[in-house]
C-alpha cells in the first residue's frame, strides 16, 4: 500500500471527524430544535449550538475545543500490515495536532505533563479487526472529556435513587439506563446519545457500549427486544425535563443503541457510553492499493445549518433579559443578575481549569483578578508565522470539576463571575452569595461561536508547566454571551432541574418489561 497517500487519507478523517458533524446526527439535532419553543433557554442553545456546527465547517476547525480520545476502529483485509498502518495514523494524529485540528489532549496521568502531540501511552486508541473484503475501513471517533466522566457501569442487583431495585432482568436493566440520563444532567453537554452494554465483563461491557456509538442514529436494532427498549429509552429519557445544557426542555437524549454480550453467571453488568451533541464520529472506505479514499461513511447526503436564527447572542428580542457588561465587574452589577439572564460579556476574561485552580489555592496570582472573570476554559491555540498565538476553538469545560476549589478562590482573589458549563455546587453557591458573584453557562461544545468572540490573545501564564489547555490565558473577548444559572441571591438553575428531573424519574419506578 502507498503508506504516504493511507496517512493523507486519515489526515483528511481526523480534520473531517473534527470540524465536520455527520449528517445523522445533524438530523438529530435539526429534530430537537424544531421540538422547542421559540426563545426558550434550550431553542436559545440549541440555535447556538446550530451557528457552531455551521462555523466549524466553514472555519474548517474543531466543533469542540476538546477534540477527545482519539478512537480508530479498523477493519483490514488480511495480509495488510497493521504495524505501518499504526505508524501512519500516529503521524496523522501528531500532524493534525500540530495544525490545530486537535487539541493536545495527551497528558501523563500523574504529573499532568502534556506531550504536545496527542501520542503516548495508550493514545490515539486503535483497534483492528480483520475481514474478508479488499478494502480497509477506518472508522474514528473523537469523545470528550466531559462526556467519558458520564459513563457509568451499573453491577445488577442494585439500588438506584428514585427508582428502586434494579434486579437481574430487563426491567432492571430499563432503571439503569434512566438513571444514567438522569445522572449525567447537562454535565456532559445534553443533549447526548448513549451507546449502551447489557452483560459482558467491565472492560468488554465498556468496550461494546461505545462500539454502539458506531451506529447511525436513524437506524433499527436487529434484535426486537433491544428494539423496543431503545424506544422505550427514548420516549421517556426525554420526559427527565433536563434539555440541552441541562437548561430544561423538551429534548434530553438525541440517541440510544443498546447490545447485549453473554456475561458470567457471578456478573450482571449495565455499561453505559455517554457522547455530548457534538457527537464527532466518521468513517471512510480507503482503497487498501492505493491507499486513498473510496468513500465517506455517515454522509448520507448535506444537511446544511440554517442560519440567522434567535442564539444566545441575540435573544434581547425574545423577553429574556439581556444585560450587557464589560469587565472588571462590580457587586453591584452583579448583584443585580438573576437565574435566567443571558449575559453579554465584554472586556477581559482569564481561563482556568483543574491546574489552575488547585495552584491558586494556595499560590498567589500572576494578574489581580479583583473584579475578574475566570473562564473554565481549556482553548485549541496556535502561533501564527508571525509568533501571534491564535484562538483555534474555545468553548467552556464541565465547571463541577472545580467545586473542591472554586469558593475559596472566589474569596481569596475576588473573582466576580465564573463561566463554564453543567454549574456547580452548594460551596459555590455559597460563596457567590456571600462576596457577591454569579455564575455564568456558557454553550459547551460552542468552541467556533466562543472562539469567535476572542478579539485579542493579551498574555497567558504557566504554559510550559501546565500545557495549552490548562494554561492561564488572557482572552479580549467581545459579545461573550452566556446565561445566569446560579446568582448571587442563592438561586441555582442546577439545582431546580435536578430536583425536577428527580422527581420526573421517580415516576417511571412501576416495572414496564415484565
Ligand atoms: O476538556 C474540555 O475542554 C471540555 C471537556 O470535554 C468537558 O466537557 O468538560
Ligand atoms: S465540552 Fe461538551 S461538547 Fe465538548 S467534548 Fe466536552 S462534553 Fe463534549
Amino acid at each position: 500500500m502507498d503508506l504516504r497517500q493511507f496517512k493523507e487519507s486519515i489526515y483528511e478523517l481526523i480534520v473531517e471527524t473534527s470540524t465536520n458533524l455527520p449528517a445523522d446526527v445533524r438530523r438529530a439535532i435539526l429534530r430537537a430544535k424544531a421540538r422547542e419553543d421559540a426563545g426558550t433557554r434550550a431553542a436559545l442553545a440549541l440555535a447556538t449550538i446550530v451557528d457552531n456546527i455551521r462555523m466549524a465547517e466553514e472555519n474548517v476547525s474543531p466543533i469542540c475545543q476538546d477534540t477527545g480520545m482519539p478512537t480508530f476502529e479498523i477493519k483490514c483485509p488480511v495480509g495488510a500490515n497493521q504495524i505501518e498502518m499504526k505508524k501512519a495514523i500516529r503521524e496523522a494524529v501528531a500532524e493534525a495536532t500540530k495544525n490545530g485540528k486537535l487539541r493536545p489532549n495527551s497528558v501523563d496521568p500523574i504529573t499532568g505533563k502534556n506531550t504536545g502531540d496527542n501520542l503516548g501511552p495508550g493514545m490515539p486508541v486503535i483497534h483492528f479487526e480483520q475481514w474478508e473484503h479488499d478494502d480497509i475501513e477506518v472508522r474514528l471517533l473523537l469523545k470528550g472529556g466531559g462526556c467519558e466522566n458520564k459513563n457509568i457501569q451499573y453491577s445488577l442487583p442494585c439500588e438506584l435513587p428514585g427508582l428502586g431495585r434494579a434486579n437481574r432482568d430487563l426491567d432492571g436493566v430499563r432503571k439503569c439506563i434512566l438513571h444514567a440520563v438522569y445522572q449525567a444532567q447537562g454535565q456532559g453537554c445534553s443533549a447526548g446519545f448513549i451507546g449502551v452494554c447489557i452483560g459482558g465483563d467491565r472492560t468488554t461491557g465498556y468496550q461494546a457500549a461505545k462500539e454502539q456509538l458506531f451506529r447511525p442514529v436513524d437506524d433499527v436494532n436487529p434484535d426486537p427486544q433491544l428494539r423496543e427498549l431503545e424506544a422505550y429509552i427514548m420516549e421517556h429519557a426525554n420526559k427527565l425535563g433536563i434539555g440541552t445544557m441541562g437548561f430544561g426542555g423538551q429534548t434530553t437524549l438525541l440517541g440510544c443503541k443498546i447490545t447485549k454480550l453473554n456475561r458470567l453467571p457471578a456478573s450482571f453488568f449495565v455499561s453505559v457510553a455517554y457522547n455530548c451533541w457534538a457527537f464527532r464520529r466518521m468513517g471512510v472506505v480507503i482503497d487498501a492499493q492505493t491507499g486513498k479514499i473510496k468513500r465517506w461513511l455517515y454522509r448520507d447526503e448535506p444537511v446544511p445549518m440554517p442560519k440567522g436564527q434567535e442564539d444566545l447572542a441575540a435573544a434581547g428580542g425574545s423577553g429574556t433579559r439581556t444585560v450587557v457588561l464589560t469587565t472588571p465587574l462590580t457587586e453591584e452589577q452583579v448583584r443585580d443578575l438573576r437565574v435566567g439572564d443571558v449575559v453579554i460579556l465584554n472586556g477581559l476574561v482569564y481561563t482556568g481549569r483543574d491546574a489552575l485552580h488547585k495552584y491558586l489555592v494556595d499560590h498567589d496570582s500572576p494578574v489581580d483578578l479583583r473584579g475578574g472573570v475566570i473562564y473554565h476554559c481549556g482553548p485549541v491555540m496556535v502561533k501564527d508565522e508571525a509568533g501571534n498565538w491564535q484562538v483555534k476553538a474555545a468553548g467552556p469545560t464541565t465547571s463541577i470539576r472545580e467545586e473542591p476549589y472554586q469558593a475559596d478562590i472566589i474569596r481569596k482573589f475576588g473573582i466576580r463571575a465564573v463561566i463554564g458549563k453543567g454549574g456547580m455546587g452548594k460551596k459555590t453557591l455559597e460563596a457567590l452569595k456571600e462576596c457577591g458573584a454569579v455564575y455564568l453557562n456558557a454553550i459547551g461544545g460552542a468552541a467556533q461561536y466562543y472562539a469567535d468572540c476572542v478579539e485579542a490573545v493579551e498574555g497567558v501564564y504557566f504554559l510550559e508547566e501546565f500545557g495549552i489547555p490548562e494554561a492561564m490565558w488572557l482572552l479580549r473577548v467581545k459579545n461573550f454571551a452566556a446565561v445566569v444559572t446560579m446568582d448571587a441571591h442563592g438561586n441555582s438553575l442546577h439545582e431546580d432541574v435536578e430536583k425536577s428531573s428527580f422527581e420526573k424519574l421517580a415516576e417511571l419506578a412501576a416495572p414496564v418489561f415484565k
